[in-house]
């Protein structure tokens, strides 16, 4: 495909390569492998795969991606040296579609002080490796470092022989991180309307994170003609990072008519690619990191969550499912409202009327002050000390326990339920002991699979009549239920603190049902 064909960005992920150099974030060459598969499946149009010539287990790397990955081409990095370039070459032998990528840089301050050159030796230096790479490779790409603080007319020479000798794109990195997004917008604007041929390459942006500005000088350079976006996930990379791919790729997507222009990205998969990297590096990202990061999807005032029940793009600006995060949350903390605290306790079954609510609610900010998040768990306790009567639909009529109790017995327990719909159902069912036998009597009137994680009984008051609470922690369609009941029986408040739940799942489901149809 020709350099001028398409005018989608694309997206140059070097999370293998400039991501690596980031301390801590150093991959073996399986884990390398694993991130490369995930990045074709993301859609990335070129991964930059390593240094070939850095070291044999770099080289190993980038061939060991070149003969595996599909889909994406597979760049190796290459300094202007003869061995660097041949050592990429052969590292991408078997690659699908390989790129060499090679740089050198190109300001005054670079010159003087690290590569000890002239202007006129950088320039020969340009023509004969990008000569040399071309020879090697149909899909040469061309970096002048430290562009951002390069002479501009040096700059401009420097890629206009690099084209002419083969290089089909032209990098123009912030290489410290330096450049602010007018300034190097105004690069890019340059170069696209100065540099002879350049209508034959594609302009690329590579940006630094330094002063917390690689997102919006990359997009500064799409807006003035970058059609490749050097990035990587997370934002990992050499000291302070490079542009994290998640937030340019997201940016473009939540603004097209300003950007006027898209990647091939797919959305999807871009948090379960900055899940995997943490996996795969160990390296932790901030909570509020923008796009990926834990809270970047959850709200926690009030304010905001009763905008959001009412509708999300209140204060949601993409949704949370276009990046591959399941749904927004809302989490219960000291800041909540009525209404998510509500919205919550419908969710867990609990229907409370006004009353019982704003009792809940006095509860929940009690607690909340207290701790510094309030867990399903803590709501359900809540919801359970506020509510009067127990609000079906299965109401417990009668309970019977036969046989003998103790070691090896198998005693039979008979339960008699109605339920609101008017079905009268009764069920025996043996059991180890009569606890179990009575939750399995149950299970079958109410047809209802569950597995009990957690069963407690305790005294609440003292003498003979005293008052038995039972507690269970049932586990059913993916979550932990907990259910509580009171009785002067024990095994009648174990049966109770059972149905409490069946009753509860059963008007959760009834509200996703009506909720559905409502939709
Ligand atoms: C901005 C960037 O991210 S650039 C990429 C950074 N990545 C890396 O450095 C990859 C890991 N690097 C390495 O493993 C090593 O540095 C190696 C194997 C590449 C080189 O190691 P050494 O040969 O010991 O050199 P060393 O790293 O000390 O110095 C770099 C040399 O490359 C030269 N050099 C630097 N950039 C270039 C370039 N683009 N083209 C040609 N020569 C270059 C330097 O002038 C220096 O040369 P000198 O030794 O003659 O003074
Ligand atoms: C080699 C180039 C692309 C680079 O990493 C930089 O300049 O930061």
């Amino acid at each position: 495909m020709s350099a001028t064909a398409t005018d989608h960005v694309r997206i140059f992920d070097t999370t293998l390569r400039d991501g690596e150099q980031s301390p801590g974030c150093s991959m073996t060459t399986p884990q390398k492998l694993l991130m490369a598969s995930m990045l074709a499946d993301l859609g990335v149009d070129v991964i930059e795969a390593g240094f070939a010539a850095a070291s044999p287990d770099d080289f190993h790397a980038v061939s060991s991606i070149a003969k595996q990955v599909r889909g994406s081409s597979v760049a190796a990095l290459a300094r202007c040296q003869r061995n660097d370039i041949e050592r990429a070459a052969a590292a991408l032998e078997h690659a699908q579609a390989p790129r060499i990528h090679i740089f050198i840089a190109t300001s005054d301050l670079h010159l003087e002080h690290k590569l000890r050159m002239t202007r006129q030796q950088v320039l020969d230096s340009i023509v004969e490796h990008v000569t040399l790479a071309r020879s090697l490779c149909a899909d040469v790409e061309f970096s002048a470092e430290d562009a951002s603080r390069s002479d501009l007319g040096f700059l401009v020479q420097a890629l206009e022989l690099a084209i002419e000798h083969g290089a089909t794109t032209l990098n123009i990195p912030d290489t410290v991180g330096y450049a602010v997004p007018a300034e190097y917008g105004a690069l890019f604007a340059h170069l696209k309307a100065n540099v002879r041929g350049i209508e034959r390459a594609v302009l690329s942006s590579h940006c630094h994170d330094d002063l917390g500005l690689a997102v919006a000088n990359s997009l500064a350079a799409i807006e003035n003609g970058a059609r490749q976006v050097e990035c990587t996930i997370n934002g990992i990379g050499e000291r302070a990072g490079n542009a994290s791919m998640e937030e340019i790729v997201m940016a473009l997507r939540t603004r097209p008519q300003h950007f006027g222009t898209q990647t091939r990205i797919r959305t999807q998969k871009l948090y379960p690619a900055s899940r995997q990297l943490i996996a795969v590096t160990g390296s932790v990202i901030a909570r509020n990191k923008a796009i990926v990061g834990e809270n970047a999807f959850a709200h926690e005032s009030g304010i905001h969550q009763h905008g959001m029940l009412r509708n999300r793009a209140t204060y949601e600006i993409m949704s949370p499912e276009d990046v591959g995060v399941s749904r927004s949350s809302l989490v219960l903390g000291k800041h909540s409202g009525r209404a998510a605290l509500s919205d919550r306790l419908k969710q867990l079954g609990f229907e409370l009327d006004e009353a019982s609510l704003n009792q809940a609610f006095a509860a929940f900010k009690t607690l909340a002050d207290r701790k510094k998040e309030v867990f399903d768990a803590d709501l359900e306790s809540i919801a359970m000390g506020a509510r009067g009567d127990e609000t079906g639909p299965w109401r417990l009529l009668s309970m019977q326990i036969a046989g003998e109790i103790g070691h090896g017995a198998s005693p039979k327990a008979t339960v008699k339920l109605s339920h609101a719909d008017g079905r009268v159902v009764q069920e025996s069912a043996v059991g180890d002991g009569p606890v179990h036998a009575m939750f399995s009597a149950i299970e079958r009137v109410t047809d209802f699979r569950h597995e009990l994680r957690e069963y407690q009984v305790r005294s609440l008051t003292e003498g003979e009549d005293a008052q038995g609470e039972a507690r269970v922690k049932i586990h059913a369609e993916g979550r932990d239920y907990h259910g509580r009941a009171v009785s002067t029986d024990v095994l009648e408040a174990s049966a109770l603190a059972l149905i409490e739940v069946v009753n509860r799942i059963e008007r959760r489901r009834t509200l996703i049902a009506q909720t559905e149809v409502a939709a």
